[in-house]
């Protein structure tokens, strides 16, 4: 329980307050689900500034520095409110996942309890931060400031004495999002790190270029140190009228799919025999049977592959900001590439071996035949080392899922460009090729059946691996069908196949690290994917 004296400000007043305040926010962190470093030890948490962002009743925003006992540093934003009576029992009621801690103050000899919260759940706090933007304001902190900026479009977004209702978005991930009566959607972003955020950066870009297919940027906060230094904090986008992310839609439509086979009796038969990598197959008709099991799913897949490509055709064609203009794929680069994926490779497995007890039995079988084709990936980065092709680089969205793009219609609105986040700022914002979203994406179609069948306790089907290659590609199909022909596209057919491979293994080792320290129960999906990207004639058998 925190204790102050008179007013709940006082937390930020004195040596007192300060101290009694940092020793809280660890245990508070810890409960947050957008707090990255659950699984590191906090040595401690310092106040970097708190900044007053609304007055009556006080809100600071404050940035806090989570120093680690052995790992870097990092910054988080958390908008502190306090509330006592019945604000506080109706918050508790209403928004329990906003309850931060008990606090009690004593004022006149008496103590009022009230509770520390998160202050986005508060909506004059949310439409401040609108008001904000739209004014260009700045607040001042105690170490730095925050700064608001509007763009051309806010205007048009959100016209003047609008009667906007904010509402916080239930499906809270890394960051923190508030949705303007479905016209803006403001993100606040909660770990934050000093430098150009790409997610801003590309939305910006592609704003100013009109690109129809990712929502424009109406404003952003940015949090200014005491040198001038400039982290941002929060991007305001269109909102955009959506049926779901396109990940929720693969999982109704792999439901679908696993009906159509029960109903014609096919589920428990073997599927037609296809060719194992996407790259024939998308060279294959998928006439029946494979359009006709699958159904129009296929036709709206091949439709996120013409989308992807002209995101990397609009991407490429930013030819006068050197932050975005391609550059070749040279020999230095591919081999600094290989370098990272070789490390890379070897991390993860050294990984999977610490944690081999603890992984389910299915997937310490297919970690032990992961760890005995350690060559075999090895080889796969070293042919793309060695392969000769002149592909340009260029910027890409970094960390391509079903879940990053939004179902509009039969359409699809692509989001969320901060790139992986167990990546520093600089990686998220290096020039990569395009094929990084084909692999990433491909991998999404693997994991759908996966976690079907996991929610249904069934058993896994080769049927499984019909639905992903069909889906896989299409997705490609689509993709090529624009990007064919670009610079950022390979021109022969083999170094295109070399580049994907390998681009699809590094992806996948991403997820094995992920899925280990987030999702344990998940490991075999990427574990799984592995083994086919060497062994693809297992694809249709059950996996050991
Ligand atoms: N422009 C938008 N319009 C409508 N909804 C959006 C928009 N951007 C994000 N969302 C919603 O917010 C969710 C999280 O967005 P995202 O940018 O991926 O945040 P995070 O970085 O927290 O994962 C999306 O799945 C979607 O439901
Ligand atoms: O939070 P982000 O969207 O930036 O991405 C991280 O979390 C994703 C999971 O939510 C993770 O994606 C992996 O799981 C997805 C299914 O939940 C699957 O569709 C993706 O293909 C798979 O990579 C992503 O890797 C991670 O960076």
């Amino acid at each position: 329980m925190l204790r102050v004296k008179e007013d709940w400000q006082g937390l930020f007043e004195g040596e007192g307050g300060i101290a009694e305040l940092s020793q809280a926010l660890p245990t508070i962190l810890q409960t947050r689900r957008w707090f990255g470093g659950k699984a590191l030890r906090i040595a401690k948490v310092e106040i970097a500034d708190s900044i007053v962002i609304l007055s009556h009743p006080a809100v600071r925003m404050l940035i806090l520095r989570v120093i680690y006992e052995s790992a870097d540093m990092e910054s988080y934003t958390l908008p502190l409110g306090a509330a006592f009576g019945e604000e506080a029992d109706r918050i508790r009621r209403d928004s329990p996942h906003a309850v931060l801690a008990p606090i009690m103050v004593r004022k006149c000899e008496h103590d009022v309890p009230g509770i520390l919260y998160d202050a986005l759940w508060n909506p004059d706090v949310a439409l401040s931060l609108l008001d904000a933007i739209g004014q260009s304001s700045r607040f001042p902190g105690t170490a730095g400031s925050i700064a608001a900026t509007s763009t051309n479009t806010f205007t048009e977004l959100v016209p003047s004495r609008m009667e906007l209702e904010p509402v916080l978005m239930k499906t809270e991930q890394s960051n923190t999002s508030i949705a303007y009566s479905g016209r803006v959607i403001l993100k606040l972003y909660r770990r934050i790190a000093e430098g150009v955020n790409p997610d801003l950066e590309i939305g910006r870009a592609l704003t100013y270029r009109q690109f129809p297919y990712v929502p424009c940027i109406a404003g952003y906060l940015e949090y200014h140190d005491r040198f001038r230094r400039s982290a941002p904090l929060a991007v305001l986008q269109k909102f955009v009228a959506n049926e779901g992310d396109a990940w929720k839609r693969g999982l109704e439509e792999f439901e679908r799919f696993i009906d159509r086979l029960e109903t014609a009796h096919l589920w428990k038969s073997q599927p037609p025999a296809f060719p194992s990598h996407p790259f024939d197959l998308a060279q294959a008709p998928y006439s029946p049977p494979p359009g006709h099991l699958i159904g129009p799913f296929l036709e709206s897949v091949r439709r996120l592959g013409n989308r992807t490509a002209q995101l990397h055709v609009a991407l490429s064609q930013i030819v006068d900001d050197p932050d975005f203009a391609p550059e070749p794929l040279t020999r230095d680069s591919r081999r600094r590439r290989y370098q990272t994926m070789v490390e890379n490779l070897t991390d993860t497995l050294s990984l999977v071996k610490e944690r081999m007890q603890l992984l389910p039995e299915n997937g310490q079988a297919l970690a032990e035949i992961l760890i005995a084709l350690q060559s075999d990936l090895d080889q796969m980065f070293s042919a793309f080392e060695n392969i000769e092709t002149a592909i340009s680089l260029i910027r890409c969205q970094g960390d391509y899922h079903l879940g990053q793009v939004l179902c509009v219609k039969d359409d699809f609105m692509i989001i969320d460009f901060e790139g992986e986040p167990a990546q520093s700022l600089a990686e998220r914002r290096m020039k990569q090729p395009a094929f990084v979203d084909v692999a990433g994406m491909t991998r999404s179609f693997q994991y759908v059946p996966f976690v079907v069948l996991k929610g249904k306790g069934a058993q896994w089907s080769p049927w499984a691996a019909f639905w992903s290659g069909w889906t896989s590609a299409a997705f490609l199909q689509g993709y090529l069908e624009l990007a064919s022909g670009s610079s950022f596209c390979p021109r022969n057919s083999e170094s295109a196949r070399v580049l994907f491979d390998a681009y699809l293994i590094k992806k996948a080792l991403y997820e094995l690290r992920y899925e280990l320290n987030n999702r344990p129960d998940w490991v075999e999906i990427p574990l799984h994917g592995l083994v086919n990207i060497i062994r693809p004639a297992d694809q249709r058998q059950q996996p050991s």
